[in-house]
Order: C-alpha cells, then structure tokens, then sequence
C-alpha cells in the first residue's frame, strides 16, 4: 500500500538480505516504528504482543520465523522447535498452522546445508502469495460495492467494518479493505464506518490510520453503535476479515463480529467475508465447537493506551485495580448469519458446497 506515494508492506525481508522488518503496529498510530526481528524468538514474542497481527500477516511472520531460526542451526531439532514454538504463539489464527506446516513440510525434505536458502525462498512465496491473493479479493469484492451502489439513490456506499482487516493484517492490499480501496481507487464514493473494536482496538488505532493515509473517507464509532446505524439505514452493508473459517463457512473473526452479523441480519444488511484460501481451515466444519479462542490478559480490557495531551503514549486504567475481567479475543459467526464469502477465486455462499465449488481441489482431499 502507499503512504504519500511510497509503498509499503506490513513485513519485508531487510537491507542485510537474511532479517526481517516489521511495522511495530502496538505504536501506531501514534509513532511510525520499524523493528527489525533477528531470532526466531522474536518474530515468536512479536506475534503474541500483536507487534504484528492479521491472520494473512501472522503466518509470514511465522515463516519468516523459521528462517531466522535455521540460520543458527538447520537441524531437525531446530525446526521442530521453532515449528512449535511459533505456532504456539496465538491459537486461532489457522494461517500460522498453515504457514508453518507448509515450511516444515518442504525443509524436513531437504538436506540441512540447503534449508536456510530453500527458507528464506518459501518465505518470501507465502508472503508474495498473500499479496496477490488480497489483490484478487479486492478485485472480487469490488463488485459487492458496484452491486450496493446500484441499489443506491445517491450518495456513499455506505460499508461497516469491524477490527482491522487491511493491509496492516496481511502483507499488502488487505482483506475486508482491499475492496474498500479498489472502490474509492476506481473512483466510487465510499465511507467507512470503522468499529473502534474493544478492547485492543484495532479499529480506532489501525484501521482509522490505514483509511485516513489512503484517503477514504471515515467515521470512528463505538463498537456498540453499529446496530443503531445498521436500524436507520445508514450501513449498506458490512464487510470483516477472519481468523479462520471452517469449510462449512462458520467464521471465527474479531470479538464482536458475531454481534454485528446478528444485528446486520435483524436490519436486513448484507454480511459479508473477506478471506485468502489460507485462512480456510478444510479440517473443521463446526466453528462453534472446534476453533479455538484465543484468551488474551485481562489488561486489555481493564487498561487502555493512547495518547496523552502533552503527547506521551501512556497506558491507563479504565476499572478500579484489581477488577476481574474476562477476555475473548474472537468469537465465532455461524455460516447462517453470513450473506457471502468473498475469496481469491471468486465470491461463494457461506457453506461446504460454495467454498468446494472455488476450491475443487478440497473435494478430493
Ligand atoms: C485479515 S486477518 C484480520 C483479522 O485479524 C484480527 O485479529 P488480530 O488483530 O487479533 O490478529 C481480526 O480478527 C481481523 O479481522
């Protein structure tokens, strides 16, 4: 994506050819900080800070992880530990299981003296990969906002987003938002109702900059305002990303999703889903029962950071000390309550028969 005409990627392999830069997205928007991650450990620890997040954006690091870690020692050992070690870092995110068994899977084939170059390689593909798959999502998707447009007297499409689902949360180009851009690039006017997205708030700090950097036009609300908007008509419809999706189409997304797809049903707004191949988990039907929720700190609900009027970045309490508090971080949407999936191959239904129709391959596996 461009920021005042230079282009940027959320992860990017450094000027030294073998460390990996990051987008330190726990600053924005307040501070433009690049880190550079040189073990393993700290792609792991970058991870479960959400110095990076994003599904798409979770499993480059992860790869780019295991890179870091055969430099030091390509041994099997190695790879098993840090195969492990990364994908225990955040349990719902399914690219993180895919990005690292697709690594693992080509390196065990492969002699030690060959891994670290065959690593760096295949990092670089899945990270590649991801940008031209939110590329073709974008292009995809478009049509669901021509489609909304149409529908339309006059004014803006009208679109509510939850978390942040954009190219911050992958390597480029987004999910949810890559079609917001294609729109607002192709010259349809578009605004965003962006969720503030509690309790990491992802949506005032990372969706708000990504938007506002772009150009398009914005308005911040409350997490519970969106089914206030969505009853008087002001939303057109909704678009999120996920964190895994099972092949019946159940959806694991942001904390809160589930509550906008119940209200966008109610007031008759289409629900729709973002999401690369990569974010499918094949292996699981019921999201309900079988996709694990992550549970973050308890801080993170009782604490908030932002930026205080001198400046400062401070972190500060929102609940008297010692408050218990409980802390989902996702939460599953049932394939019922979403009006289409919209992938790299096309837009589906939200079942088994939608997404095997783009994915014929799935059928035989
Ligand atoms: C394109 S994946 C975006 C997805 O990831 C976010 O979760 P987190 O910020 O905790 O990694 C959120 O669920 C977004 O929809």
């Amino acid at each position: 994506m461009r920021i005042d005409g230079t282009p940027y990627r959320a992860i990017w392999l450094a000027e030294d050819g073998w460390s990996v830069s990051i987008i330190d997205q726990t600053r924005l928007p307040w501070d433009w900080a690049v880190a550079r991650l040189t073990t393993a450990e700290e792609a792991a620890e970058a991870i479960e800070t959400m110095r990076v997040r994003g599904a798409p954006l979770i499993g480059a690091t992860a790869a780019y992880g295991l890179c870091l870690a055969l430099r030091i020692d390509a041994s099997d050992a190695a790879l098993e530990a840090a195969h492990d070690r990364l994908l225990a870092t955040r349990p719902t995110a399914v690219n993180l299981r895919w990005a690292l068994e697709a690594m693992r899977e080509r390196l065990r084939a492969l002699p030690p003296p060959e891994r670290v170059a065959a690593s760096y390689a295949q990092a670089a593909e899945i990270a590649e990969g991801e940008v031209a798959t939110c590329r073709r999502i974008g292009e995809h998707g478009l049509a669901l906002i021509e489609e909304a447009r149409r529908g339309k007297s006059g004014g803006p499409v009208n679109i509510l987003t939850h978390c942040n689902a954009g190219w911050l949360a992958c390597v480029d180009w987004g999910t949810a938002l890559a079609p917001v851009y294609r729109a607002f690039d192709a010259g349809i006017p578009v605004h965003v109702w962006v969720d503030e997205t509690r309790p990491r708030n992802q949506g005032a700090s990372l969706t708000a900059w990504e938007l506002g950097k772009h150009g398009v036009p914005h308005t911040l609300v409350a997490d519970n305002a969106g089914g206030h908007l969505m009853q008087r008509g002001q939303v057109d419809l909704c678009i999120v990303g996920t964190d895994r999706t099972t092949r019946r189409g159940d959806v694991a997304n942001k904390i809160g999703t589930y509550l906008k797809a119940l209200a966008a049903r109610e007031a008759g707004v289409p629900f729709y889903v973002a999401l690369p191949g990569s974010t499918i988990d094949w292996t699981v039907a019921d999201g309900l029962a079988e996709i694990p929720i992550e549970e973050r700190g308890a801080a993170e609900v009782t604490h908030v950071t932002g930026r205080t009027a001198a400046g400062e970045v401070a972190t500060v309490a929102l609940a008297p000390e010692g408050t218990p508090a409980a802390n989902p971080a996702f939460d599953v949407t049932p394939a019922s309550l979403v009006t289409r999936l919209v992938t790299e191959r096309g837009i589906c239904p939200a079942s088994e028969e939608g997404l095997m129709g783009l994915y014929p391959e799935r059928a035989s596996a």
